[in-house]
């Protein structure tokens, strides 16, 4: 990797039984960075952040954070090594406000220990406030104030994609891992959830590794694309080289050239 790398997945495998998911890739992610991950079905995109995020551990190869290798990413640490992510499925508390599914993220990053808050002293009061306000601010970071106190289980879909998105940014990461965040969208809520992803990008500077089917999203947000086909990578460029691409048309149009 290179040593400016905020990210670099060095030649990771994941296997299923017999079933390789991915094979050998390697790619570096440079801070502040926008990377779209893109590819057929089951190429092995999400398979590779579940890597990332440390919910499977790879076959062979390594993940390497801020300079530190990890055959295995710790899930229970990913959120203090500065890394946040959506779900492909939706993965909120339907019956929560809005507000307190964003604050389920602001805990992630809770500094008083359990006992403190159990007890309610003064530093964990002071603590949940802040994180209020950060959530508030979050919420009005993407538009959301006037839904903070409705349960989440009763916003439009788009909507909901949007309190995940909140969710994640609470926790101010370095590395946002987004998994298809505007698969269902009609075609507004995806230009909004697009323009979302641009300005906390420039705004607070954080990096984004994306998963996304939409071509003309990946080609309008992203600084480089990393193409994936049955579980190996094809092209790795900037959205306007790999577009062209003779092997990418290929592996989306099954034709050859
Ligand atoms: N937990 C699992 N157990 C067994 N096989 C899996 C598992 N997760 C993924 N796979 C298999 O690994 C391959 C890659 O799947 P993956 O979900 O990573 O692809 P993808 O590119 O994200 O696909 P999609 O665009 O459809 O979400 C597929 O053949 C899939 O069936």
């Amino acid at each position: 990797m290179t040593a400016a790398a905020l990210l670099a997945v060095e030649n990771v495998s994941v296997a299923f039984g017999g079933v390789k998911a991915v094979t050998d890739i390697s790619f570096d992610v440079k801070p502040g960075e926008v990377l779209s991950i893109i590819g057929p079905n089951g190429a092995g995109k999400s398979s590779l952040l579940n890597v990332v995020s440390g919910i499977y551990r790879p076959s062979a190869g390594r993940i390497v954070i801020d300079g530190v290798a990890h055959r295995r990413v710790d899930p229970g640490r990913v959120a203090r090594l500065g890394i946040a992510r959506t779900f492909q499925n939706l993965a909120l508390f339907d019956r929560m406000s809005v507000l307190d599914n964003v604050l389920t993220g602001a805990a992630l990053r809770l500094r008083s220990s359990f006992v403190a808050h159990a007890l309610r002293l003064p530093g964990a009061r002071r603590e949940e406030a802040r994180e209020r306000e950060e959530a508030a601010r979050a919420l009005a970071f993407l538009g959301l104030e006037r839904w903070a106190d409705a349960p989440a289980g009763e916003l439009s879909y788009g909507l909901r994609k949007r309190v995940e998105f909140a969710r994640a940014l609470v926790t101010r990461p370095r590395l946002l891992l987004l998994d298809e965040p505007m698969a269902g969208m009609t075609a507004d809520e995806k230009r909004d959830m697009a323009i979302h992803i641009v300005e906390a990008n420039r705004e607070f500077g954080t990096t984004v590794v994306l998963i996304e089917h939409d071509m003309g999203v990946v080609m309008e947000v992203s600084d480089r694309v990393v193409v994936l086909d049955y579980g190996r990578k094809i092209a790795d460029g900037a959205p306007a080289s790999v577009s062209h691409d003779p092997a990418v048309i290929d592996a989306y149009l099954g034709v050859a050239h």
